[in-house]
């Protein structure tokens, strides 16, 4: 059987529409505070445009670790609250962000997100 060139492999869904990255939940838990684990992976020409990922009411923050680099797929953000090598920690619902289109290889990221009550 075919499928659509379009649909992703099992366990994957599509990121954002049209933007082309995939991603796989790998973990969600409730302690010690609400989060999410995420696996991103961008193909040649995946990429997001400048956004950003609210959660009405709640703050969210997120700790992405870049797994494996690719050609393009640089990450912006406008204001990181801590950053080091590979890892970045920010708050995607207040600060603008992107990543560029990778032009070759494939980009994985580890992201890790905490949605904690507005306070
Ligand atoms: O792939 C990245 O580096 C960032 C993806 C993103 O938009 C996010 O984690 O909110
Ligand atoms: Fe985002």
């Amino acid at each position: 059987m075919t499928r659509a060139v379009s649909s992703p492999p099992a366990g994957w869904q599509l990121g954002r529409q049209g933007t082309g990255y995939e991603k796989r939940l790998l973990a969600r838990g409730r302690w010690p505070l609400p989060f999410d684990v995420w696996l991103l992976r961008y193909r040649p020409g995946a990429g997001v445009p400048t956004h950003t990922d609210p959660v009405p009411g709640k703050r969210h923050y997120r700790l992405n670790v870049l797994l494996r680099r690719a050609e393009g797929g640089v990450f912006h953000c406008e204001r990181t609250l801590w950053r080091r090598g590979r890892v970045v920690l920010f708050r995607p619902d207040q600060s603008l962000h992107r990543v560029t289109p990778v032009t070759h290889g494939t980009r994985y990221v580890l992201s890790v997100g905490w949605v904690l009550s507005a306070g």
